[in-house]
């Protein structure tokens, strides 16, 4: 993979999506994939129903390593919904019910031999709202190496890692027995980051982790998770363009059709290099979306 200033390139290069990619270049260098990504995680033909209700369809999609892809679209559109299923986490909801394939490391992560608390410990997931356990930040950090059986020779030294790994080791290294309820809402995301790098995940999962962040908090994750991408592979949910420029190297863009019963059903329209989708989409919904005109 290469790291380089994107180019002046596409039929649309005065669109709003190539000045907003500019705008951002100017700061940061996104990184420009050169080669298809490797499938860390596919989807194929995947689909979820709540009920009879069709959430979202036929989604096809190959996440790369060490990776940030971005999954972006309009309210409703199903891109929670497709993030839970990328480490189960819809087994969890009641009524739902996933259709298609999706494989880890070529392996069908819903076959029913697949240790699920262990493929969570690889893939591990960061909310929209930081969520710490009522414990203190050690505990926090030490929760998911306990309960995953892990044995390290020592435990002082994971949370260490993994609180340096989250950026937040200078900031709590004094008060690791105080209770995480008193960190400010970024420390307590970057303390969720921490709790989720402590078992040593492959893939990080995040669904909106900035949307209840102040800019200063979102400004430091967005770093943060530059760095996290050195080795692990990052799927992120965001409403905010400017933040899928800035941080990932993929966008797949989703959007909600209405069928003939008026149900809005989630669909994937385009996934592609994010430099591609923000300055040369190939679909007009995915032009009108990144350029404001719905969603
Ligand atoms: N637990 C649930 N039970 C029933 N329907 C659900 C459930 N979760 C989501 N849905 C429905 O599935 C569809 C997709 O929702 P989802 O939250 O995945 O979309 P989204 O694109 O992430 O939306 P947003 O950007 O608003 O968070 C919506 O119609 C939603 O109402």
């Amino acid at each position: 993979m290469t790291r380089t200033r994107v180019e002046q390139t596409g039929v649309n290069p005065d669109g709003q999506g190539r000045r907003l990619l500019d705008e951002i270049s100017q700061h940061k260098a996104p990184e420009i994939p050169d080669s298809e990504p490797d499938g860390v995680i596919t989807t194929r033909g995947l689909g979820v129903s709540y009920g009879d209700f069709l959430a979202v369809g036929e989604v096809d999609l190959d996440f790369g390593s060490k990776e940030i892809t971005a999954l972006i679209g309009p309210s409703g559109c199903g891109k929670s919904t497709v993030l839970r299923c990328l480490n189960r986490m819809n087994d969890l909801i009641p009524g739902a019910k996933v259709h298609g394939r999706v494989s880890y490391h070529g392996v069908d992560m819903y076959d029913s031999a697949v240790d699920v608390i262990e493929l969570r410990r690889r893939i591990g997931m960061v909310f929209q709202k930081p969520n710490p356990f009522p414990k203190s930040i050690y505990d926090n950090v030490a929760y998911g190496p306990r309960v995953t059986g892990m044995k390290p020779a020592s435990m002082d030294e994971v949370v260490e890692r993994a609180l340096r790994g989250a950026a937040l080791w200078d900031e709590v290294k004094d008060k690791l027995k105080q209770n995480a309820a008193g960190l400010s809402g970024g420390q307590q995301q970057r303390l969720c980051i921490a709790r989720a790098i402590a078992t040593q995940p492959e893939v990080i999962l995040m669904d909106e982790p900035c949307s209840a962040l102040d800019p200063i908090a979102t400004a430091k994750i967005e770093d943060l998770m530059d760095e996290l991408a050195q080795t692990y592979t990052i799927i992120i949910v965001t409403h905010n363009m400017q933040q899928a420029a800035r941080v990932s190297q993929r966008t797949a863009f989703f959007t909600a059709e209405v069928d003939d019963r008026g149900n809005r059903i989630g669909q994937l329209v385009e996934f592609n290099t994010t430099e591609r989708i923000f300055s040369n989409p190939d679909d007009p919904r995915t032009e009108a979306y990144i350029t404001g005109r719905f969603g």
